[in-house]
């Protein structure tokens, strides 16, 4: 079993070009007429924290069972590790924490945490584990009788209850209260520093924006965006522009809707508040228009603006697409 240094360490026995940790060849999955996974292609590397991103039905959980060999595919091929998903669980290598699925019931926190450090090939000690949790308070509880967050953090107790090369996370941190999510991820962050790779699907982009290296965006089941999160914010192309409208201001507010590439307009008493995909054209606008500014501002938009505007874009194509295809018949 290893020691308390070795859970924080990672063992040493890590580090980037240790090789590929999963690869989706082409990978689609149908459940009947709904194509919940089509023909996605990726690799992990050793040492990445990932965040997976999607609107809900995106198909996260889906590539997420199919990555842990819960499900097949129905085109193309998953590996761990060069190997397949379920060897790869039999070796130890992978941590997981799933979204549902209900915890043992009838036992304490402390033995199922312990169950799952005692069945893990390089298992942690129990008590490292509970303390690293955070649940060392609660270890004699019956596990049927907590909290949505309680139950989270036991989730990711038996996540982290051995030392595995990848930890995968779905929706990891909902119903957590703040100070639950800060440790979570403070632990998270430590684990990717030791070497081992994390991917996690979540809502929350903020967290996605401050923790992970590389973001993947799905949407109906297509990879639509690989990259890091200041690569999706750029491809994005929005910058966000607000100022106060001095009170002699009295020019029309209706030619704020008229500015070049507005994509949003917010006033609020007199704050404005403008994204737009051509800042500069529309900051002269402004003034052309006889507006006089006061603290213009023009900043990058963030994450989940971004998420918005590219999936957004995403379903005008798919639908400019179905209506070409419906008028060539
Ligand atoms: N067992 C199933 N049978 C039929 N359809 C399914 C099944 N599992 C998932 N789906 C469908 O596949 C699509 C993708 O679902 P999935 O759960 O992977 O999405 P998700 O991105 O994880 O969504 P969420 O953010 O809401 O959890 C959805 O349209 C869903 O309804």
């Amino acid at each position: 079993m290893s020691t308390s240094t070795e859970q924080s360490t990672g063992a040493g026995r890590r580090g980037p070009g240790s090789g590929e940790v999963a690869a989706f060849r082409n990978v689609s999955k149908n459940f009947g007429a709904v194509q919940a996974v089509n023909d996605i292609s990726l690799t992990l590397h050793p040492g990445e924290t990932v965040a997976f991103l999607g609107p809900n039905g995106a198909g996260k959980s889906t590539s997420i069972d199919m990555l842990l060999g819960l499900r097949d595919p129905s085109a193309g091929s998953v590996t761990l590790f060069g190997g397949t998903p379920r060897q790869a669980i039999l070796d130890g290598r992978v941590g997981v924490m799933l979204q549902s699925g209900g915890l043992m019931p009838d036992v304490k926190v402390r033995e199922l945490v312990k169950f799952a450090c005692d069945i893990h090939p390089r298992g942690y000690d129990v008590d490292e584990v509970l303390k690293t949790a955070g649940i060392a308070d609660i270890a004699d509880r019956l596990v049927d009788k907590l909290s949505g967050g309680q139950e989270q953090r036991v989730r990711f107790a038996i996540a982290t209850a051995g030392d595995s090369d990848l930890i995968v996370l779905d929706e990891p941190t909902t119903g957590m209260d703040v100070s639950a999510r800060q440790a979570f991820w403070a632990v998270m962050r430590a684990q990717a520093d030791a070497g081992r790779t994390v991917l996690f699907a979540t809502h929350y982009l903020e967290e996605a924006d401050s923790i992970a290296d590389r973001v993947l965006v799905i949407h109906r089941g297509r990879l639509i965006a690989d990259g890091t999160a200041a690569d999706i914010k750029a491809r994005a192309g929005l910058r966000k522009i607000s100022f106060d409208l001095r009170p002699e201001d009295d020019s029309d507010l209706a030619l704020l809707n008229n500015l070049p590439g507005v994509t949003s307009l917010d006033i609020s008493g007199r704050t404005v508040r403008i994204n737009s995909n051509d800042a500069d054209a529309a900051v002269a606008a402004i003034y052309r228009a006889g507006f006089y500014p006061r603290g213009l501002e023009v900043s990058g938009v963030g994450l989940e603006q971004a998420f918005l505007t590219i999936t957004g874009e995403q379903d005008a194509a798919d639908e400019s697409a179905s209506l070409a295809k419906e008028n060539a018949r």
